[in-house]
């Protein structure tokens, strides 16, 4: 365990200085796309221009032998395109593999100053972390970068669970969580044979209402993420960085990708992954406050003034509390809003009418 005192040293000669604050930009849907594949990476100039983060994957859902030519196909990518305010992340390969060294060194000394952040999967603890630190800090120095690389694990191992504290205050290159369902449930030896998104077993059922057990009994679909979803927010909240869902494999549920990206929402994720280009639009919906909670918010911080004290709008108790949640999503709503005349419009016309 580094010293306090030295938390925010460069781990490297030459290396720049670690960010004090994670720049919190926009980051709705962190879309997947393979560069490796020719078809999908000839979406991405046009893809780039609807998400918030672009993200090359070299990981899991790239082929052995196409580790080599998706590494080399984000390298020409991001040399090749200028995606503005549009964040390039990637994911390496897990740092067990035989591919992530190679990874990690042709990306940092190639693209690295095009390179926002860099997903590392199956985060087991803090020295896993503490690995990638050294290892980015003495790249960054050969590369002769200014600007310091991110660093976003994945939850997907259940040591990584136990440990999620330590993990996200490991680094101050830490940006953020993201929850791995699938991995995750592989190491829990959990039952499911799916990525992401609940199961119709998980339930709980009403009390029987008479000698027949089987009749007049509702059953409720429970969520299989919500733990680790909360457990993983409080401890990115306690680090200053920020909790993600991640994937949704089931592509054709639309409807069933939305409740479980609302749910992330609600609990304090600031987005989660989009696989493919259909669930781009479903993340910009959920992860954007909605255009009436916007405007409750703002009517809500305009009557309580200095934020002190207790009043009654529309029937409900307001305090301090209640204050600092509606300026939650007033703040996100405008940070959204800065680059989005459409969203601005929207949430202007709704604090309008709730205002009178
Ligand atoms: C699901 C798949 C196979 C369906 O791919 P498809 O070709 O069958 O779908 P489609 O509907 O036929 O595609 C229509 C068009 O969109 C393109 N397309 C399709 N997807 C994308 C994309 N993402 N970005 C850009 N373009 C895309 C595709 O190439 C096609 O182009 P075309 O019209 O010219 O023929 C495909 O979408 C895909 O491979 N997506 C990415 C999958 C991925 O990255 N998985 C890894 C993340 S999840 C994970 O790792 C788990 C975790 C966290 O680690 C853990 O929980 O443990
Ligand atoms: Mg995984």
């Amino acid at each position: 365990m580094r010293s306090p005192k030295d938390f925010f040293a460069p781990l490297a000669l030459g290396a720049p200085a670690p960010v004090r604050e994670i720049p919190v930009t926009p980051s709705r849907m962190i879309h997947f796309f393979d560069p490796g594949n020719e078809k999908m990476a000839a979406k991405v100039p046009d893809i780039a221009k609807k998400v918030d983060v672009l993200l090359g994957n070299l990981e899991d859902a790239v082929r052995a032998d196409r580790k080599e030519a998706a590494r080399a196909g984000l390298v020409a990518i991001a040399k090749a395109n200028d995606f503005g305010k549009t964040q390039l992340w990637t994911r390496v390969n897990s740092l067990d593999s035989p591919w992530v060294l190679d990874d990690l060194v042709t990306l940092v000394t190639e693209i690295g100053d095009k390179l926002d952040v860099i997903m590392v999967p199956k985060v087991e603890g803090a020295q896993d972390i503490h690995y990638v630190d050294r290892l980015l800090a003495q790249l960054e120095a050969r590369a002769g970068l200014t600007k310091p690389l991110l660093v976003h694990a994945i939850l997907e191992t259940a040591s990584g669970v136990a440990n999620v504290e330590e993990i996200a205050g490991a680094s101050p290159r830490m940006q953020g969580i993201s929850l791995g369902p699938a991995d995750l449930a592989a190491s829990r030896r959990m039952k499911t044979t799916r990525v992401g998104g609940g199961h119709p077993g998980y339930l709980v059922r009403t009390d029987p209402t008479g000698e027949d057990l089987t009749e007049g009994r509702t059953t409720y679909q429970q969520d299989l993420w919500h733990y680790t979803v909360a457990r993983m927010v409080d401890a990115c909240a306690m680090h200053g960085i920020l909790p993600y869902y991640g994937p949704f494999g089931d592509i054709r549920d639309v409807v069933a990708c939305e409740d479980q990206f609302r749910n992330a929402f609600l609990l304090g994720c600031v987005g989660a992954w989009s696989l493919h280009p259909v669930q781009i639009d479903i993340a910009k919906k959920v992860f954007s406050p909605a255009p009436s909670d916007v405007a409750w918010a703002r009517k809500v911080i305009a009557e309580m003034g200095d934020g002190t004290g207790a009043v009654m709008i529309d029937g409900k108790m307001q305090d301090d509390a209640s204050v600092k949640q509606c300026r939650v999503v007033a703040e996100l709503a405008d940070a959204l809003a800065a680059d989005d005349p459409e969203l601005a419009a929207a949430y202007d016309a709704a604090t309008k009418e709730a205002l009178g």
